[in-house]
């Protein structure tokens, strides 16, 4: 597979957003996704010149653009509880924030997390996603500001420019992939789980909701899904992995889903059965090519996730000799 460095990925990421102006005038295949995406899954982009400043202003020279080690962390986090998590409605694509019960959550998993490495932080496009990983590294002891990047046009870059080295080097870029949205619900979106199980009966609403094959009524099966957020991953964030970057994901239940069943290679029976606590990080070790999971950094636990590698130990020493 073609790897791709920060520096150009960042660069390509501009065109990527159906939801950008620019994006919404292509014409659409019958996922309703833009030609252009599908087409384009296994390509890598080119960066052209207008597009880097962006990136010029926010990875410093200390952020690997080439490889530095075999081994980087990836940590997953399913944000926390949304307003129509509480109301139990079907949400999907609909873009609703955070309750406070999920922001306490998203500051709980952020706590679990102070200690592991994070280099670059994806984001779906939805508020509920970046308010999690936003207020999750709140609570990270590198004391580094994540920073969303805005390179839907030129002005946007330049606009965002940041003049001072120092604080690029206290930055983490944080990109916003619509690939990696929760599944578009189709005609359920809005609707009450209980209600709609009560009309349409317990097993179809079931099927709906955690099946690989079968689709909700006009919205995306688990399949469809993962055709999009699993192909972001691999074209996207596992080259990052790959140069040693370290990766969060906040995400959602069903396109985190999809992506926990390709790094575990589960069948599309054994996806059938998996489901996500909001706002509860998973962390993997990706080294020599493979994915290892450590499970969910906290209290007891922690050590054991910290014994997994040398590497997460030192960072976490390192952490402590500074901030002690
Ligand atoms: O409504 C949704 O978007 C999802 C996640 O909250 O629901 P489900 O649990 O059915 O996948």
């Amino acid at each position: 597979m073609a790897t791709v460095t920060s520096h150009q990925f960042i660069g390509s990421f501009a065109s990527h957003s159906p939801f950008n102006s620019k994006a919404s005038h292509f014409p659409k295949d019958s996922l309703n996704l833009p030609i252009k995406f599908r087409q384009n899954r296994f390509k890598i982009e080119a960066t052209t010149a207008s597009q880097t400043p962006v990136l010029d202003t926010l990875l410093s020279p200390s952020t690997p653009y080439k490889k530095k080690t075999n081994e980087a962390s990836l940590i997953l986090i399913r944000h926390g509880e949304s307003l129509w998590n509480e109301k139990n409605l079907f949400t999907g694509c609909v873009d609703v924030p955070l309750t406070e019960k999920g922001v306490a959550e998203a500051i709980q998993a952020g706590k679990r997390i102070s200690t592991i490495p994070v280099d670059l932080i994806f984001t779906s496009s939805l508020i509920r996603a970046q308010m999690t990983a936003m207020l999750a590294m709140t609570q990270h002891r590198c004391k580094k500001v994540p920073i969303i990047l805005h390179d839907e046009s030129e002005k946007a870059q330049t606009w965002s420019h940041v003049f001072s080295e120092e604080t690029r080097k206290q930055s983490i870029p944080v990109i916003a992939a619509w690939q990696l949205n929760e599944r578009m619900y189709g005609e359920l979106q809005g609707l009450n789980k209980e209600e709609t199980a009560e009309r349409y009966g317990t097993q179809q609403v079931h099927e709906w909701r955690r099946s690989y094959h079968i689709p909700p009524p006009k919205g995306e099966s688990l399949e469809m899904c993962a055709e999009r957020a699993v192909a972001y991953f691999e074209d996207k964030i596992q080259p990052e992995l790959a140069l040693g970057n370290n990766v969060l994901i906040a995400a959602h239940g069903n396109s985190l889903r999809s992506i926990i069943m390709y790094l575990d290679k589960l069948t599309s029976q054994e996806v059938t059965s998996l489901e996500l606590s909001t706002g509860l990080p998973l962390l993997y070790i990706f080294k020599d090519r493979k994915f290892m999971r450590r499970g969910s950094p906290v209290g007891p636990t922690e050590a054991g996730v910290y014994a997994y590698t040398k590497r997460l130990a030192q960072y976490r020493q390192k952490l402590d000799e500074t901030l002690n």
